[in-house]
């Protein structure tokens, strides 16, 4: 299992960039724009730790005027980790009674809150096929 970043709900990129890059000195190592979801996210990582990111994401204003409540959440979004087999993971959680928010369905990325509701994503390393049960149960998250 690897850390892999954080992320954080910004509301402004050129003010967060001047804040994190100038101010704290970490470089951008890639940007993804999703104009589906639109939004940006924006990873960031300090020079001695170059797979240790901050993911800044960026909502863009809304088109109907709706903002996505995220309650506490509206600026700390998740921690993120890499794991070596998506379903074992959620498998062991779901047994000790954890709540998977967000199933692995397509065997790549599932959510998953600890005790304080701090929202836990996990990636798999690599690629793994959609798998039944995992591929046919509903989010019970709030996204
Ligand atoms: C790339 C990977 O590390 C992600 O975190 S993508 C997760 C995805 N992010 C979004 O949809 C960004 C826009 C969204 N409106 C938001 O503000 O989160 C996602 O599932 N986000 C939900 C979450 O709780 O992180
Ligand atoms: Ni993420």
């Amino acid at each position: 299992m690897k850390y892999l970043h954080t992320m954080v709900r910004i509301r402004d990129i050129d003010a967060s960039l001047r804040f994190y890059c100038e101010g704290l000195g970490l470089k951008e190592t890639r940007r993804m724009e999703n104009p589906a979801g639109r939004f940006t996210l924006i990873f960031l990582a300090a020079d001695e730790t170059p797979n240790a990111e901050i993911e800044l994401t960026y909502n863009w204003p809304p088109e109907n005027g709706e903002i996505e409540d995220y309650g506490s959440a509206r600026n700390f979004g998740h921690l993120a980790f890499r794991v070596a087999d998506i379903y074992a993971t959620c498998a062991r959680l779901q047994a000790m009674g954890y709540t998977i928010n967000r199933p692995p369905r397509d065997g790549h990325m599932a959510f998953v809150r600890s005790p304080d509701l701090i929202s836990i994503e996990l990636l798999q390393e690599g690629h793994l096929p959609p798998q039944e049960p995992w591929a046919s149960m509903p989010n019970t998250g709030q996204w």
